[in-house]
């Protein structure tokens, strides 16, 4: 469990982080979203105990990055945006050096890193020199060495980034599994719809500031005040426009351009969605489908970062 409290970093006077509250529960896979410079890395490396906050603190499992650092890293594993790599190793030889630096005995070594390497999907590049590997390879060899003491809380900060689309997806199967593992997982990235897919809970910070936070689509839902929805009929699409234009909790009505389909914002709740339903069939609308659509996150954060919303 990550709880951030005011949490505040100046680089002279630049305010990089301002106030920045946020709680992130167990097992939670937790998106961090936000523009080139917004805070995620300032934000990250504090947890880290990389950086000290110029005001404000964060609990990692219960431990305060302040008080107890040493504590801290041992719950988490790290995962920076740039990282280097001992190009003169081998990749188990440069597992094997990280785990003997975190006091691993060679016995637990010789069983834990082909494991990594498994999970990783690195096994049959065992022995290959780590800088011949292809980025998307450095990156899954950087991620088994923030496992390798087995943390609780993975921050990876942009761990997809300059990954081709093949390479995001084995990253995303990757994150899947240590999900699976109970891990609590915080990732940043610009890649908004894939963070849609894998997070439960997704934070979008703007110049420092957290401007909204939940799942997707709740973070519409406060944003908008209401939700997309979609219907679309068999015949007498008229009748059907005229009926929802009626109603006085739905906005921004559109026809498209297939003749059979209207698309709308409705304000309401399950209930109140469930009586919309209910009259259209009263109506004998012609319904063919009647759902809510899954808003793009891309589109929600644009709106948000523009000023859009304030928290
Ligand atoms: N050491 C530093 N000295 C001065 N300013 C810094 C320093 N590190 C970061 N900043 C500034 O703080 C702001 C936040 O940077 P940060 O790296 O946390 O953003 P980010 O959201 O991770 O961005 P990116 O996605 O580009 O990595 C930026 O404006 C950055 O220029």
């Amino acid at each position: 469990m990550i709880e951030i409290i005011g949490l505040t970093k100046q680089y002279g006077k630049f305010t990089a982080l301002d106030h920045l509250d946020l709680h992130i529960g167990e097992g939670t896979v937790f998106g961090f979203v936000g523009q080139n410079g917004a805070g995620k890395s300032t934000t990250f490396s504090i947890l880290a105990t990389l950086l000290a906050p110029t005001s404000g603190t964060a609990f990692v499992n219960g431990y305060n990055i302040l008080k107890d650092p040493k504590k801290v890293r041992e719950q988490i594993g790290y995962m920076p945006d740039f990282f280097g790599v001992y190009d003169q190793l081998k990749a188990e030889e440069y597992l094997d050096f990280y785990g003997a630096s975190y006091g691993i005995s060679v016995n637990e070594r010789k069983k834990l890193i082909p494991q990594l390497l498994e999970l990783v999907n690195l096994t049959d590049k065992r022995d290959s020199y780590v800088d011949l590997l292809s980025r998307g390879m450095k990156q899954r060899l950087c991620l088994a060495r923030s496992l390798i003491h087995d943390p609780e809380v993975l921050i990876l900060d942009e761990p997809a980034s300059g990954l081709d689309p093949r390479a995001r997806i084995e990253m995303r199967e990757i994150l899947k599994e240590l999900k699976a593992m109970g891990k609590t997982i915080l990732i940043s990235s610009h890649i908004l719809p894939e963070l849609a897919e894998m997070c439960d809970v997704i934070g979008i910070i703007d110049q420092g500031k957290l401007k909204a936070q939940g799942s997707v689509a709740e973070i519409q839902e406060k944003l908008q005040g209401a939700k997309s929805m979609m219907v679309k009929v068999n015949r007498n699409i008229e009748r059907a426009f005229a009926f929802f234009e009626d109603n006085p909790d739905i906005s921004e009505i559109e026809r498209h351009e297939d003749g059979a389909s209207i698309q709308f914002l409705f304000k309401g709740n399950a209930e109140a969605q469930q009586q919309l339903l209910k009259a259209c069939i009263m109506q004998e609308l012609d319904l063919v489908s009647f759902a809510e659509i899954e808003t793009d996150l891309e589109d929600v954060f644009m709106e948000i970062t523009n000023g859009g919303m304030e928290s």
